[in-house]
This record gives structure tokens, sequence and C-alpha cells, in this order.
């Protein structure tokens, strides 16, 4: 007996070959898979439009966000060039991308000003990222010249951070220059910043990390951190609320742990830290 649930084939028309006939029916089921898939394509496009459309209405646009000035400047020092083994340079180059796009999303913005921008920091900036000649002044500009020839004649108004002094720096004031050391050394060349900053009569001062968080390892932090603090200063005000929003997670003491073997982590692997 004749299953009924058996679908029934149509029948081969009359003077058309049986594989004629498959071929055709093959090409009908082909013609009407299409129509279906496009059908789901354009429903799969539209819910992701959809979804962008949703996203984007809660999203602060980036370029958009209207910045204030936080009234004081940073000089990067990248007089350090020499120093640095070439992924050392490659890691610096792009702590100045990050610390260019951090002084373009913040509520705040300060004027930063990379000073002995040249030789091999310059040449893979024009080889590998030749947009930074687009960059706003507004958010980051370079010079050639040395810190030495930009500095004001008044040296009261500027200070140079280093962790490597007793000097705490309390408050960040308006028309003051902060100096960061632009190099990425691994901790290999100690008081190398605070040696400079002493021969040029420029003061230092230190970030007050241990008076507001519990950190392990060493208190240098890299370049890139130490101007987002900077510029972040202005928003939050409390250096904590700083501190805690820019210095790495494991870099941070959790407390019931004390200092643990991660302070050779961090001499050997934070790649970020310095
Ligand atoms: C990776 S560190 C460079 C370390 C380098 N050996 C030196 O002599 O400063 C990069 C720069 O970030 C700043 N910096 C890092 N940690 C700091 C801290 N705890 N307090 C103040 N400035 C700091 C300094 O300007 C420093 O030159």
């Amino acid at each position: 007996m004749e299953k009924s649930y058996q679908r029934q084939k149509p029948a081969i028309p009359e003077g058309m070959s049986k594989s004629a006939w498959k071929k055709e029916q093959k090409r009908l089921r082909w013609e009407e898979n299409r129509e279906k898939m496009r059908e789901k394509r354009r429903e799969k496009r539209k819910a992701l439009k959809e979804t962008r459309k949703l996203k984007n209405a809660h999203q602060p646009k980036r370029d958009k966000i209207e910045q204030q000035e936080a009234g004081y400047s940073v000089i990067v020092d990248c007089d350090f060039d020499s120093l640095m083994l070439e992924k050392e340079i490659v890691s610096m180059s792009n702590q100045l991308v990050t610390s260019y796009a951090d002084n373009k999303k913040y509520p705040y913005r300060v004027d930063i000003l990379v000073t002995s921008f040249g030789n091999r920091m310059k040449e893979r900036f024009d080889r590998v990222l030749p947009h930074y000649q687009n960059w706003k002044p507004e958010h980051m500009k370079f010079t050639e010249k040395a810190l030495e020839s930009v500095l004001p004649e008044d040296l009261s108004k500027v200070v140079y951070l280093t962790a490597d002094t007793d000097e705490k720096l309390e408050t960040l004031e308006p028309g003051m220059t902060y100096i960061v050391g632009g190099i990425v050394d691994k901790g290999r060349h100690k008081l190398l910043c605070k040696n400079k900053a002493d021969k040029l009569g420029i003061p230092t001062k230190r970030l007050p990390i241990d008076e507001y968080i519990k950190v392990s390892g060493r208190r240098v932090l890299a370049t890139s951190h130490v101007v987002e603090m900077l510029i972040r200063k202005r928003e939050f005000n409390s250096w904590k609320d700083v501190f805690e929003a820019v210095i790495p997670m494991r870099k941070v003491k959790k407390p019931s742990c004390g200092v643990t073997g991660d302070e050779k982590e961090e001499e050997e692997s934070s790649n970020d830290c310095n």
C-alpha cells in the first residue's frame, strides 16, 4: 500500500526525458531556495542596522564630545631615542598614539607637546603612522626641538615628573607645565629623568601613589599612564579615583595577598608599565 505521507512527485511532462525533468526540478528547487536565502539575508541586515542604531544612540559621539581645557600643559620629553631597543621604540610610539586618543576622548584635554621628536621615533611615525601629520594640534603637537629650548624662563612653572624623588605632586595648577619622560626602559636607566631635571634646574615631583592606593611592584608607570592621569585628574579631582581608574589591575595589591612574586613578574613582563 502507498504510504499517505510520501510526497507525490509531479508527473514527467510528455516528451521530456527523465534526466531533463530531474534537472528542471533541481533548478526549480534552487530558485526557490535562493529567494528564501535572499529574504533571510535581508532580514539579518535589517536587524543588524537596528541594533547598531540603538547602540549608537546610547554612546557619546567620540569626536563630538564637548571638551574643555584643563588649564595646564604636558610635555612628553622624547630625548631618549638612543637608549631604547627597537621594540621599545615601537612601544613608546604606541604610547603616544594612546595619549593622543586619551586626550581626545575625556571631558578635559591638556596641551601636549612632544619634544625631541626625531630619529627612530619620527621614522616609525612617518613609516607606520603617517596619519599623525593630520592630528589636531589641540590634542598633540610635535617638535624636533629639545626640552631645554621650549622651557619658560620661570622654571617654577614647570615640574618634571619622576618616581625617583620624595617630593609629592599634590595638586595640578593652572598655567603649569608637567613634563613626563618619553621612554620605555624596563628599569635599566634609574634616575635618568631625575638627573636630567636636576641638571636643567627643573623641580621634580612624584605621583602620590602610596598615599592613596596599595600597589605591588615598582611605582614606575608607563608614560601613557602618567599622561592619562594628568588628563583625567581635572575630571576626577581626587588622586585616588584617578589611580583606581588608570593603574593596571595587576599592579593593585589586593588586601589579603601582600606583595607577592608579582614583583618579579612586574620587572620582566610589564610592557605597558615601563
Ligand atoms: C617608564 S617611566 C621612565 C623611567 C625612567 N627610568 C626615568 O628615569 O624616569 C616614564 C615616565 O613616566 C613618569 N613616571 C612614571 N612613574 C612615575 C611616578 N611614580 N611618579 C611620577 N612620574 C612617573 C616619569 O616622567 C617617567 O620618566
